[in-house]
């Protein structure tokens, strides 16, 4: 045997064994999140990219296999946006939150259930036939009242934008039990009648607490929450809810609702929320199977401590 065709055997050998530890080195991690739900939410901005698309179905239907239950509530800003535009709406934001009047709640309605929810669960489906479409709507998942956004504290109307107050989780539970991926879109029913927009970045939080969900991953188009933006893009590895709660008044635009989302979480039960920079290509992965330590994390302020009592987050107890 030539001494080109050894030396060709041995650097295969050591190949497949780094392969043999990338895969070994994800056993605590398999072991640890057997059978966890885990709610991701998937922002309108993550879902542009194809490559990346691509990767968020492939990350989620891995962790079907591996014997998680991931749970996707999805976004779709900047396709409501698009939509709005093309119908010659205008549309403007207060406090993170669309300001919804009856004609744009129709597009936002369309748009979410019928056009971005469709590309998420046949993106899904592509890789492993698990997604099933849901809307807030269906099945009462989410009820909602109108919410008021506060600007310099006064109490704004912004429309039909919606307040979870109840969180009925049996039919997510069923997909789940059933071994399928719900992907959830965030709209909500309201007793009074009315269809409710609700930023899904709140929804995901919502639901994440009803179903005593062990992780809320946030992907979005950034690395995480930057520290002091924008002058700097230095990304917060970690921190608690009791931090969180008092940087929340400095927090603008999108990053808002987010980190509102991962402090309710939080505060609701869920061990940890996590805003992850959904423009790395699987980056789910990475958060869930190793200890890349990517994105920003929010931990407990007070290990078993009291939970923050707080109407929005009434879906907590109220679950079928
Ligand atoms: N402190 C901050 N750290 C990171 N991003 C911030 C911060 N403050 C505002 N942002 C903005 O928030 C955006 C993310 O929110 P959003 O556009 O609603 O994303 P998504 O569609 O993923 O929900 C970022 O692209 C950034 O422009
Ligand atoms: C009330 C409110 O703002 N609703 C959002 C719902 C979609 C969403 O949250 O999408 P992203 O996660 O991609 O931002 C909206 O109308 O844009």
């Amino acid at each position: 045997m030539s001494t080109v065709s050894g030396a060709r055997i041995r650097s295969n050998r050591a190949g497949v064994t780094a392969k043999a530890e990338t895969l070994i080195s994800a056993l605590p991690w398999l072991e640890r999140f057997h059978g966890a739900t885990v709610v991701i939410k998937y922002g309108g901005h993550a879902m542009t990219d194809e490559a990346l698309r691509h990767s968020f179905a492939e990350d989620v239907v891995f962790l079907r296999y591996a014997g998680l239950r991931p749970v996707i509530v999805h976004g779709g800003g900047p396709q409501i946006n698009a939509a709005l535009a093309a119908n010659g709406i205008e549309s403007t934001f207060t406090a993170g939150l669309r300001v919804t009047t009856p004609e744009a709640m129709e597009v936002v309605r369309m748009v979410l259930t019928g056009q971005v929810q469709r590309d998420v669960v046949g993106l899904i489906n592509r890789h492993g036939p698990f997604a099933v479409g849901m809307s807030g709507e269906d099945a009462n998942l989410f009820t909602a009242e109108r919410k008021l956004a506060l600007v310099d504290g006064r109490a704004v109307d912004i429309g039909q934008v919606g307040e979870i107050v109840e969180v009925q989780v049996g039919a997510v539970r069923a997909l789940l039990d059933d071994g399928r991926v719900p992907v959830v879109s965030s709209i909500a029913r309201g007793d009074d009648g009315e269809v409710y927009n609700v930023n899904a970045d709140t929804a995901a939080a919502a639901l994440a607490v009803a179903l005593d969900a062990t992780k809320l991953v946030v992907l979005t188009d950034v690395e995480g929450l930057y520290a002091d933006w924008p002058a700097s893009d230095d990304v917060v590895d970690s921190l608690t809810t009791d931090e969180l709660a008092a940087l929340l008044p400095e927090l603008s635009a999108g990053m808002l609702p987010k980190m509102e989302a991962c402090l309710h979480a939080v505060r609701g039960g869920v061990p940890q929320a996590h805003v992850l920079d959904g423009r790395v290509l699987h980056s789910l992965l990475l958060e869930i199977f190793t200890d890349e330590g990517i994105g920003t994390m929010v931990l407990p302020g007070h290990p078993g401590g009291p939970v923050l009592e707080d109407a929005t987050w009434a879906g907590n107890g109220s679950t079928v």
